[in-house]
């Protein structure tokens, strides 16, 4: 194995040729070489945070290796663990998911590079159904491709990826008319833009016809055969789509129950005793014999234990098992060098400027496409949300709780309020940038709110406050705005007895000695309402920040 190995490399520099890939070791380079993907007792784990039962392992301690040039189909019943093994590969995990194990990407641990040399089909489409196939591919090359692509070149790649898509004929039409096969094609094309090395797919049949669906697979197919790297999870694929596939992995239960050629698995199953019936849809009968059933789920369970204990001691599994140790020992020893080739071969994303600015240029031309809804909705959050909101309860509220009856506090009262409204308002949009779900931001905002809300001084006495908490006076804007409040309402009053109760009782020494403590100031309200501002500002800052940091992303 070893003389096989060595060869030469064009730069005169000797290389380490694989017999398994044929490719070099010498250094790391998915974009020119494809690339081989390897992983070693991966497990995956959601945090449950439930007592007793603070995780749940979904994967279970599974390896595999995926050369260049193949198309894989990830397969299994519902809940096996499909999506999770393909995110924990491709390096996009959601929130509360903990991967444990090694991924080798051509021999150099997988990390954040992963979104440079990787495409991710989700299984939803996301578009904007206003922008025609046309713009929406051009705004995405805009958005994705090398900052160093030309114009031309850019024009160039979109149309290429229309033409082999068969999108051409549709490049006109509005996103919103267009079939649920062309959808899967246009989402598929997206990810293609930057012609990726590795490319995943969450479920891209779903919803489609069977001509659509083989359509897509065989695109796939005549890509796999360029290079590159395609991985599906796929549910119910006919006969024929399955054959396309070069290789399955049969999940069950998040235990690998087969990996390897597509051809072998019967062989394997057979092995087992099971045996597909005449004109059987080999994919079905896989899924249904790994699938638990409610009405005999204990011997079902023991089944697919069965079938993948065998697997890990088969031939099949030493097959993948001799790739995986050829590529993490070829990772330890040979030393890849990464920078060099990464410099030469990787991509450099658009400025996050222009970024932005063709995000916005989307977001116009759906405003231009569906002014209405659009207009109303900006309205609604510029004027009922951030003043108006706050005019219809001052007007409501003030007369009802009988407040200062003159203009100058009523307005002061007005003005405190919409600052406030404005302020937990950038609060919110900074929480929401930065974080990736809403039940992740709600889980801090709201004991953050909490705690504003119980120091803001309607609660408890502010000079009492413990030490842990002091710090909320630099930040409560909730603080603020009451102690604003209370000064308009309080500046002034000397003697409570005499000119809010009845003016013919004296005041008392006591009572005017409580009123002169508080500082019912004018520099107070200012120095109050100049604070809210400020915080304001720094919110609105830190909600850009978050937002530059996703865009970056
Ligand atoms: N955040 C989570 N919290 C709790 N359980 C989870 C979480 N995410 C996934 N699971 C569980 O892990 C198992 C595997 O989920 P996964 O989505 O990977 O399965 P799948 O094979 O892709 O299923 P499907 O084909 O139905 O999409 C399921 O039982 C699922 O309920």
């Amino acid at each position: 194995m070893e003389d096989q190995r060595s060869s030469s490399h064009s730069d005169g520099s000797a290389t380490e040729s694989s017999p398994l890939f044929g490719r070099s070791y010498t250094y790391w380079s998915p974009v020119e070489e494809g690339v081989t993907l390897s992983w070693r007792d991966l497990s995956v784990y959601v945090l449950l945070k439930q007592k007793g039962q603070p995780y749940k392992r979904i994967i279970n301690n599974v390896s595999g290796a995926v050369r260049a040039g193949s198309l894989v189909a990830l397969m299994g019943s519902s809940g096996a663990g499909k999506t999770s093994l393909m995110t924990a590969l491709a390096y996009r995990t959601a929130d509360h998911t903990v991967v444990e194990g090694d991924v080798l990407v051509n021999g150099q641990p997988m990390g954040d590079y992963m979104r440079d040399i990787s495409g991710f089909m989700h299984q939803v489409d996301l578009f904007i159904d206003h922008l025609t196939v046309s713009e929406h591919l051009h705004i995405m090359a805009r958005l994705r491709l090398d900052r160093r692509t030309t114009s031309q070149e850019r024009k160039q790649r979109v149309l290429e990826i229309m033409r082999n898509l068969s999108l051409l004929k549709c490049r006109r039409s509005k996103i919103s008319t267009i079939s649920g096969g062309e959808k899967k094609r246009l989402s598929f094309a997206s990810e293609l833009l930057t012609d990726p090395p590795l490319l995943f797919c969450d479920e891209p049949t779903t919803g489609l016809d069977s001509y659509s669906a083989q359509k897509l697979i065989a695109m796939m197919n005549l890509m796999a055969s360029s290079g590159k790297t395609i991985v599906c999870t796929i549910h119910q694929p006919s006969s024929q789509i399955f054959k396309m596939f070069s290789q399955v992995i049969l999940l069950a239960s998040g235990r690998l129950a087969y990996m390897g050629a597509t051809s072998n698995a019967a062989e394997f199953f057979e092995s087992l005793g099971y045996r597909i019936p005449a004109n059987y849809n080999p994919a079905d009968f896989y899924i249904r014999t790994l699938a638990v059933l409610p009405v005999s789920e204990d011997s079902c369970k023991q089944a697919i234990k069965t079938i993948c204990d065998h697997f890990a001691v088969s031939d099949f599994a030493k097959e993948i098992d001799v790739i995986v140790q050829y590529e993490f020992h070829m990772a330890r020893t040979m030393q890849i060098p990464t920078l060099f080739t990464k410099s030469r071969s990787f991509r450099k994303g658009p400025f996050c400027w222009t970024k932005l600015t063709w995000l916005t240029y989307r977001y116009l031309l759906e405003i231009v496409r569906k002014p209405t809804t659009h207009l109303l909705r900006i309205l609604h959050k510029m004027l009922p949300g951030l003043i108006m909101d706050p005019i219809l309860f001052v007007s409501v509220a003030y007369t009802i709780a009988g407040l200062r009856q003159d203009l100058h506090s009523f307005s002061l009262t007005l003005l405190v309020t919409i600052i406030t409204m404005n302020v937990a308002t950038a609060c919110g949009l900074m929480f929401s940038n930065a974080f990736e779900s809403v039940p992740s931001a709600f889980s801090v905002l709201v004991p953050f709110d909490y705690i504003l809300m119980i120091t803001s001084g309607i609660f408890i006495k502010l000079s009492t406050l413990p030490v842990i908490l002091s710090w909320t006076k630099y930040i409560s804007w909730l603080m603020y705005s009451m102690e604003s409040l209370s000064i308009i309402q309080w500046n002034g009053v000397h003697n409570i007895s005499c000119e809010y109760i009845n003016p013919e009782i004296p005041c008392t020494t006591e009572g005017r000695e409580v009123l002169d403590k508080l500082s019912f100031s004018q520099n107070n309200l200012l120095r109050d309402i100049i604070s809210m501002i400020v915080i304001c500002i720094v919110f609105h800052l830190l909600a850009l920040f978050f937002l530059w940091k996703r865009i970056r992303k």
